[in-house]
C-alpha cells in the first residue's frame, strides 16, 4: 500500500508537473489568441480605411478622367486657335520683313540725305565761323577805327562765400540766385527782379562776354593779340573794374594766396592776364631778333587818391629793401608822376618785381570779399621798339616819347626819368633832331581797379570807411571822364582825381584799351552788377579817334597775326 500510495504520489507529481506545464501552454495560447485578436481587429480598421481610401481614389479617377477629357477638347481647341494665330503671324511676319525691306531703303536714302546735309551743316557752320571772325575782325577794326574802347564781360561763378553756393534752391530763385548769365559770347542778360513788380530781363552787349565757366585760357586767348599790337607799336591798356569780391584780381594776376610766391607756382592754367602776358611778352620778343629783350617796369597804387611807388627802394642803411613811397606830380609842360621803374629780361624777373609791389599793395577784409584790394594797382611795362632813323610809321605825334639806344640800363632808367619829367626825349641832347631817334616807345598798362562798394553791404569803417570812399570816388572820376569823352565836351576832367589822372593816356589816349568788366551773378550784387555793365555799355561808346602806332611801318616787319 505504501508504495502503492509513493507511486501514486510520484504520478501525482507527474500529473502536477504535466498540468502547470499545460497550463503555460494555454496562457502562451491565451497571449497569442489575444495578439491574434487585436491584429484582427487592426486589420479590420486597415480594411475599412482601404475600403474607404479606395472608394474615394475611386471618385477621383473618375473626376481626373472627366478633367482629361475637358482638358483635351480644349486643348484641341486651343491648337486649333494657335495655328489659326500662328498662320496670321507668320503673314505679319512675312508683311514686316517686306516693309523692313522697303523702310531699310528708306534708311539708306535718309542716311546718305542726312551725311549730305550734316556735311553741307558743316560746311555752313565753318563758314559761319568765318563770317563770325571776319565779322568780328571787321568790328574790331571798326572800334580800333573810331578809337573805341573794347570791353569784355566776365561773370564769375557762384563762390562758397555767396548765400547761394550750398543751397540749389537759392540758386535758382529769381528773387534771390543767379541773376546774370551769358546768353552768347557777347551777350549778358540780367534777370531783375523786386518783390511785387514783374521780372524784367536787360541784356546788354560786348565785344566778348566769359560765363562762369570759362578759363582764364579763355580770356587771355582774347588778351593775347593786343600784346602783338604792343610789339607792333601801339599802346595798349588793360583794365579790370567791377564791384568788390568780383573777380578783377583773379582776372588780372590769377588765384590769390596769401603767399605771392604762389604767382609763380600756381598751375598754368589758373594764372592771370599779367603773369600770362609777360610770359608772351617775353615770348614775341624772343621771336624778334631785333627787338632789346629788356623791358622797363614801374608799379604803383593809387590809394586814397595818393599815388604810392611799390618798386620804391629805402637806401637808408638801417631800414635797407621795399618802401611803399608817395610819389608827388612833377609839374612841367605837363603833369607827371616817376615812379621808380626797373629792367627785367625775363617774365621771371618780371613777376619777381610784380610780387614785391603785390606784398605792399593795401588791403583790408571786408563783408563782401575777405581779400578786398584796398587801391587800384597800375603796372607800366615800357618797351623800347627797334625803328630805322627815318622810319616815321607813326600816324601821331608820339615820337616825344622816343629814346636813343646803347645806354646801360641804370642810366637808361635814370636818363628816362629826366626825360619824361621833362616830356622830352630821352638822351636828346640840344641839337638832337627827332627825326635821328632811333628808338620809340611802346607801353602797356595792366590795371587792376579797386571794387566799388557799398559801405552798408562791406560793413566797414573807420579808416576802411575812408578807402571806400576814396575808391568809389575816384570810380565816379572815371566815369565822368569817360562820359565828358563820350559827349564830346572840349574838357576832360582827367584831374579829378588821381586814377584818371594817371590814365589820362590810355582812356583819352591812343592806346588800344581793353575793359574787362567783372560781375558777380548774384541777386544781392545786382545794383553794382548793373552799375558795372552801363559803366562798359558807355565806355564802349566813346570815340577817340584813331587808335595810333609808334615804330617802323607795318610793311618792314614780319607780319603778325592781326589784332
Ligand atoms: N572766375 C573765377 N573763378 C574762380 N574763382 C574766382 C573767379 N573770379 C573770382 N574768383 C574768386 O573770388 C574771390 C574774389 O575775387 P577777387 O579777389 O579777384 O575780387 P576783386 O574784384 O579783385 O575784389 P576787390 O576789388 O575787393 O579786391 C577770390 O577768392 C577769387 O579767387
Amino acid at each position: 500500500k505504501e508504495e502503492r500510495i509513493v507511486e501514486l504520489e510520484a504520478e501525482n507529481a507527474i500529473l502536477h508537473l504535466k498540468l502547470a506545464e499545460y497550463q503555460e501552454m494555454v496562457r502562451k495560447r491565451c497571449d497569442e489568441a489575444a495578439r491574434v485578436s487585436a491584429l484582427c481587429t487592426k486589420q479590420q480598421c486597415l480594411q475599412r480605411g482601404m475600403h474607404a481610401a479606395s472608394v474615394q481614389l475611386y471618385h477621383t479617377i473618375q473626376k481626373l478622367k472627366k478633367e482629361v477629357r475637358e482638358l483635351r477638347s480644349s486643348s484641341l481647341v486651343l491648337v486649333r486657335d494657335f495655328q489659326a494665330q500662328f498662320q496670321d503671324w507668320v503673314s505679319e511676319i512675312v508683311t514686316a520683313a517686306h516693309s523692313t525691306q522697303l523702310c531699310s531703303k528708306a534708311l539708306q536714302a535718309c542716311q546718305s540725305r542726312a551725311a549730305h546735309l550734316e556735311q553741307s551743316l558743316q560746311e555752313v557752320s565753318t563758314r559761319y565761323l568765318l563770317e563770325k571772325q571776319t565779322r568780328r575782325a571787321l568790328h574790331n577794326s571798326l572800334v580800333e577805327l573810331k578809337g573805341n574802347i573794347r570791353v569784355h564781360c566776365r561773370i564769375r561763378p557762384l563762390l562758397p562765400f555767396d548765400h547761394e553756393f550750398d543751397d540749389p534752391a537759392l540758386q535758382n530763385s529769381p528773387l534771390s540766385g543767379k541773376v546774370v548769365h551769358a546768353l552768347d559770347d557777347e551777350t549778358v542778360l540780367v534777370k531783375c527782379s523786386r518783390p511785387g513788380h514783374p521780372l524784367v530781363n536787360k541784356t546788354y552787349t560786348f565785344e566778348r562776354v566769359y560765363g562762369p565757366a570759362e578759363p582764364q585760357d579763355a580770356v587771355f586767348a582774347d588778351v593775347r593779340p593786343l600784346l602783338t599790337s604792343l610789339l607792333d607799336g601801339y599802346n595798349v591798356c588793360i583794365m579790370a573794374y567791377g564791384q568788390t569780391g568780383s573777380g578783377k584780381s583773379y582776372t588780372m594776376l590769377g588765384p590769390q594766396s596769401k603767399n605771392h610766391e604762389a604767382l609763380l607756382l600756381e598751375t598754368r592754367g589758373d594764372l592771370g592776364v599779367i603773369p600770362k602776358a609777360a610770359e608772351e611778352l617775353f615770348r614775341l620778343i624772343s621771336e624778334n631778333p631785333p627787338q632789346s629783350p629788356e623791358v622797363e617796369v614801374s608799379i604803383v597804387e593809387v590809394y586814397n587818391n595818393e599815388v604810392f611807388d611799390l618798386l620804391a627802394k629805402d637806401i637808408s642803411p638801417a631800414v635797407p629793401g621795399a618802401k611803399r613811397d608817395v610819389i608827388a606830380a612833377k609839374e612841367g609842360k605837363k603833369e607827371l608822376f616817376l615812379p621808380t621803374s626797373e629792367l627785367v629780361n625775363s617774365a621771371a624777373e618780371f613777376m619777381r618785381l610784380v610780387e614785391a609791389g603785390l606784398q605792399l599793395r593795401v588791403k583790408h577784409p571786408t563783408l563782401v570779399h575777405a581779400d578786398s584790394s584796398r587801391s587800384h594797382l597800375i603796372i607800366t611795362v615800357t618797351l623800347p621798339m627797334a625803328t630805322s632813323p627815318d622810319s616815321s610809321g607813326c600816324p601821331s605825334d608820339h615820337t616825344l616819347d622816343s629814346m636813343p639806344t646803347c645806354h646801360s640800363p641804370r642810366r637808361m632808367v635814370r636818363e628816362k626819368q629826366r626825360a619824361s619829367s621833362l616830356d622830352l626825349p630821352l638822351g636828346a641832347g640840344p641839337g638832337d633832331s627827332l627825326a635821328h631817334l632811333q628808338q620809340v616807345r611802346a607801353r602797356l598798362q595792366l590795371v587792376d581797379l579797386a571794387g566799388s562798394e557799398c559801405a552798408g553791404m562791406s560793413g566797414v569803417t573807420g579808416p576802411a570807411l575812408r578807402e571806400a570812399s576814396w575808391i568809389n570816388r575816384s570810380l565816379a572820376a572815371l566815369g565822368d571822364v569817360l562820359g565828358a569823352l563820350w559827349e564830346g565836351r572840349g574838357h576832360i576832367p582827367y584831374r579829378n582825381s588821381k586814377l584818371t589822372h594817371l590814365l589820362q593816356d590810355a582812356i583819352g589816349g591812343d592806346a588800344k584799351l581793353l575793359v574787362v568788366l567783372c560781375v558777380s551773378p548774384c541777386q544781392e550784387h545786382l545794383v553794382a552788377t548793373l552799375q558795372s555793365l552801363s559803366f562798359g555799355a558807355r565806355a564802349r561808346q566813346v570815340q577817340r579817334g584813331c587808335v595810333g602806332r609808334r615804330g617802323p611801318p607795318a610793311a618792314r616787319r614780319r607780319p603778325r597775326r592781326p589784332d
